[in-house]
């Protein structure tokens, strides 16, 4: 699919904006500040319902405005077909509008729209913590499968309960529903558990092909699922058996929550389960954080999103967007080759930010360039593919 045509009313500092694109996607160029990354921003909202930036709904919209909104007229390459998209924020929430009317299938509304961002914020999955991994694990799993935001919502609200139940104070009524909640949380944790540990066996088959695709040299990343559970197991077959008999994973979590029960009492948190969880990301049969040089993990990174896009291609059925924020710049030429050769094999609509105006120089020329800058505070953006050549009205 690509986006034709874009609309943000109130978001960020957008007042009111229509943008056009190009099936091949847009260079978009502007001063530091000046509202690029917000264009990409809200187009990975409208197709992720989430940001890659914030967790905070209230920063997407305009300063002191209440209402704002994102739509979209995207058309799928393969058969033509057009749909209009609406994420309309409130303050009771957000709402889903498909081809002008509200809709509450999440499913259905995604399943009309994808979009992948590589963003300088993507490098925390090498250099930073476990929940940055955790985060981008999860972040793929739903965008293949919605549902999956459902699995997750459960685990939470499970890991929450539990967590105010080992907080309060020991009653006769605790240990009972307390009892109750642990079965809960560990029948949410496995589904979790289940889901990441296909996740990662499915990237890791697209990094596989991807990068012999790619050729050149450019070196193989893995991802391995490092469950907290198993931290104290030794036994690697034990290990194995576990995730081939769901009833063997369900042991393992009680096991767990058996030996960690006092701790977890003084601490009033629970101590086993997903929300623990890692993943190792290796480049080169090595581990990245600790041996790879910082393009090597730029690059590790990168090809990361690039198996999610394949990965969302094949199943969906349709191409997600690629979304590039302020990257380029920050790699060297043969990296950047190798994001060009990736982008050339594959019909993606790309959008790139960048400070400067230069397609060319990169030889992005299937690309239309955009130019933003401040106005009153407000951002303006000229070039790019005339409205009129889209007569659409969202
Ligand atoms: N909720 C908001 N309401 C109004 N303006 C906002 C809001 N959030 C951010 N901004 C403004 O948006 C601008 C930042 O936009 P954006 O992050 O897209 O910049 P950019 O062009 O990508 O910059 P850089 O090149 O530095 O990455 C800033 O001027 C900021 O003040």
């Amino acid at each position: 699919m690509y986006i034709e045509r874009l609309v943000l009313r109130h978001f960020r500092n957008y007042k009111e904006t229509t943008l056009a694109f190009a099936p091949g996607g847009a260079y978009i160029s502007g001063a530091n500040g000046s509202g690029k990354t917000n264009i990409l921003e809200s187009i990975y909202y409208l197709a992720n319902h989430a940001s890659f930036r914030t967790t905070r709904r209230e920063e997407l919209q305009t300063w002191n405005v209440s209402q704002s909104a994102v739509y979209a007229l995207v058309t799928q390459r393969e058969t033509g077909r057009q749909s209009e998209l609406a994420i309309h924020l409130t303050p009771n929430g957000r709402r889903l509008f498909l081809n002008g009317k509200e809709t509450r299938d999440l499913r259905r509304f995604t399943s009309e729209i994808a979009a992948v961002a590589f963003h300088p914020g993507t490098m925390n999955v090498i250099k930073g913590g476990p929940a940055g991994r955790r985060y981008l694990v999860d972040r793929g799993i739903f965008s293949l499968q919605p549902e999956f935001g459902q699995t997750s919502q459960h685990f939470q609200r499970a890991l929450k309960q539990r967590n105010a139940l080992l907080r309060r104070n020991k009653a006769s009524s605790h240990a009972s529903s307390l009892a109750t909640w642990t079965e809960h949380f560990i029948e949410t944790s496995v589904q979790l558990m289940l889901d990441r540990q296909a996740h990662v066996e499915r990237l890791n088959r697209a990094l596989e092909t991807l990068v012999e695709a790619l050729g050149n040299d450019v070196g193989l990343v893995s991802l391995q699922y490092q469950p907290a559970i198993f931290a104290k197991c030794n036994s690697s077959d034990e290990v194995l058996a576990a995730w081939e008999d769901e009833k063997r994973l369900r042991e393992r979590c009680l096991m767990e929550s058996e030996r960690l029960q006092q701790a977890e009492e003084a601490m009033g948190q629970t101590l086993f389960g997903p929300q623990r969880d890692d993943f190792t990301i290796r480049f080169r049969g090595r581990e990245s954080r600790g041996y790879a040089s910082q393009g090597e993990q730029r690059l590790a990174a990168f090809l990361l999103v690039a198996a999610l896009a394949i990965e969302i291609r094949q199943q969906r059925g349709h191409h997600p967007v690629i979304l590039l924020d302020d990257v380029i710049s920050e790699l060297d030429a043969r990296n950047r080759q190798v994001i060009f050769d990736f982008l050339k094999a594959h019909a993606f609509q790309v959008l790139i930010t960048d400070v400067e105006a230069r397609p060319q120089v990169h030889n992005l020329s299937s690309l239309t360039s955009l130019h933003v800058k401040q106005v009153g505070g407000w951002a303006d953006v000229q070039g790019g593919v005339d409205l009129d050549s889209t007569p659409h009205d969202l």
